[in-house]
């Protein structure tokens, strides 16, 4: 059972930026002001843009980021960051797994070790042998496999069996499933449900695919592209999903995600004109239609050339 505590997943009004050359501070920012909440048993599902936020904020909840102030983030009543007992019963799963970076900067290649999969933290698969054996079956891993010998979809399935057979408080997920067939993908998604009921653990899940997962979440947290919090709160809460069900909707989620996603490509398309037009003058800080075509966090070379003279 998951400790108590009022909330399992606390944010309050946090700003998050990665070090930046940008001069503009508000450019800067990744998140503004974002406020999340969500109480243990939660099933929270992560809504937003290609570049949004989402990889972030699941990043600082993992406590991979120091955030300013530290109480703005609290996960299981706690300091996210620093109370490091956090990472017995916080979980969280990346595409990152298994990668190995070389020479190239931001280049990664598979873990290719000729290890069992078996024999991978063995001791931990041995401490929950009913968990293992559950696992391996939902996810179809054989312990057999050897990890030079694995597909990538394969790769994720003992990922995702090293990354839940200890029981988690919090598990944060980010896009994990991607590469996993659609009958494993229904399987486990039905088994972190039943985490969530059972046990009151809570989950917070980022991703694109939609599918399957109409009657998956409890809450959902749409980050809107300017790295504010577009809406957060239960699902049966919004209107939209309401009007939805009510229609019979064959498909609500992927419905909400497009109608938000695309109401937010329409102000993006529009600003990218307002800067085409206005040049230099757009990037003003005290113009109301300062970035919003790229936040330019650090990946993104920006928009505009004099922005890094
Ligand atoms: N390590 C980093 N250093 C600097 N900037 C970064 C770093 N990681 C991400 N960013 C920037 O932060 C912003 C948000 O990125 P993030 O990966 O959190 O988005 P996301 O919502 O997960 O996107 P996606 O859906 O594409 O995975 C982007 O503008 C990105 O360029």
């Amino acid at each position: 059972m998951a400790p108590l505590c009022e909330y399992a997943v606390e944010v309050k009004n946090l700003t998050f930026e990665y070090p930046s050359s940008l001069p503009d501070p508000d450019a800067r920012k990744v998140l503004k002001n974002l406020n999340m909440r969500l109480v243990p048993g939660s099933r929270c599902l992560l809504l937003g843009a290609n570049g949004a936020g989402k990889t972030t904020l699941l990043r600082i909840l993992a406590g991979k980021h120091l955030t300013q102030p530290e109480e703005a983030v609290r996960v299981m009543g706690t300091d996210a960051f620093r109370d490091l007992k956090l990472n017995l019963s916080r979980a969280f799963l990346d595409t990152q797994w298994g990668m190995r970076t070389v020479a190239f900067a931001g280049y990664g290649c598979p873990l290719q070790a000729d290890i069992r999969v078996g024999d991978m933290m063995q001791k931990l698969q041995d401490t929950y042998p009913e968990r293992r054996d559950a696992l391996m079956e939902i996810l179809g891993v054989d312990p057999d496999w050897r990890m030079h010998r694995v597909s990538d979809g394969q790769r994720r399935r003992v990922q995702l069996l090293l990354g839940l057979v200890r029981p988690f408080d919090i598990l944060l997920l980010d896009e994990v499933t991607t590469c996993l067939d659609v009958i494993v993908r229904q399987d486990l998604l039905l088994w972190l449900k039943e985490e969530t009921e059972t046990r009151g653990a809570t989950i917070v899940y980022a991703t694109h695919i939609f599918d399957g997962l109409d009657d998956w979440p409890s809450h959902l947290h749409f980050l809107a592209r300017d790295g504010t919090t577009g809406w957060e709160g239960r699902l049966d809460d919004l209107d939209l999903y309401k009007r939805l069900r009510k229609e019979g909707h064959p498909s609500p989620m992927l419905k909400i995600a497009t109608t938000w996603l695309r109401a937010e490509l329409a102000a993006t398309t529009k600003d990218r004109k307002y800067e085409k037009e206005n040049g230099e003058a757009a990037v003003d800080a005290s113009n109301p239609h300062n970035l919003s075509t790229d936040r330019g966090g650090g990946f993104n070379p920006g928009r505009m050339l004099s922005y890094y003279a």
